[in-house]
């Protein structure tokens, strides 16, 4: 199974997302994180901010919105033709239509779930994905601590999307590091977010390198 690791530039110099870019070169693609304020307490960049950055980068841009209304908004990210598009199904009041019309403007669908969001109401609908998202912290903030109390969750989506007999990708975000991605992986994690990780790293892209080399060693699945 191919491991992924997708930098967050939550933590990189927002002043500066271009030059940032261009240091993880071997990274598998770009994690935007978007915040309105509402549905977290934080706020960050939006769809002018994405588009800027289409620009400056040939890696795979994954945009994480964290936002109220992802129903009307998640379609008008998947029209700027970014790779995948992952809303939060707290957030959402149509997942499975909304997941539909990301598919149908060319994104991958992804649905993103809080820590203390169970999977299994959303098993039945995993076929409209392309990825889950399990957050391991709170969404809102960079250099959070790792919560270990979803790792039982992570082991039990892989469950369920190997019973699906599809690739459905399972992304986990929020304090991946090299102390803690081995346990993702090994509870059947495959796309690795990591922020503070690789932006507060002397050398980034060694460090994205580093991850996925601890992640395919770990791999349990
Ligand atoms: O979605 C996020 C926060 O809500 C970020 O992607 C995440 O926190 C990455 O940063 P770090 O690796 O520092 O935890
Ligand atoms: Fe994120």
């Amino acid at each position: 199974m191919a491991m992924r690791i997708t930098p967050s530039i939550l933590n990189a110099d927002l002043a500066d997302l271009a030059g940032e870019i261009t240091r993880i070169p071997s990274a598998d693609g770009l994690h935007v994180d978007v915040m309105d304020n509402h549905f977290v307490p934080n706020l960050t960049l939006g769809l002018p901010v994405v588009e800027a950055i289409q620009r400056h980068t040939e890696l795979p841009i994954d945009v994480h919105l964290m936002i109220d209304d992802a129903d009307a908004w998640a379609p008008r990210y998947a029209d700027l033709g970014v790779h995948t598009v992952t809303f939060h199904v707290e957030a959402a009041r149509a997942p499975i239509r909304t997941a539909r019309e990301i598919r149908r403007l060319g994104s991958r669908a992804s649905m993103a779930l809080k820590p203390a969001t169970p999977i299994e109401p959303y098993a039945d609908m995993l076929t409209e994905l392309d990825m889950v998202l399990l957050m391991t912290v709170e969404p809102g903030f960079g250099g959070q601590k790792f919560l270990d109390l979803v790792l039982p969750k992570i082991r039990r989506t892989r469950e369920l999307v190997k019973a699906t007999g599809q690739e459905i990708w399972i992304q986990v975000d929020g304090g991946v590091s090299l102390e803690t991605v081995e346990r993702c992986a090994d509870a059947g994690a495959d796309v690795f977010v990591a922020g503070t990780a690789v932006y507060r790293a002397d050398d980034p892209d060694e460090m994205v390198v580093a991850l996925r080399d601890r992640a395919i060693a770990a791999c349990g699945h």
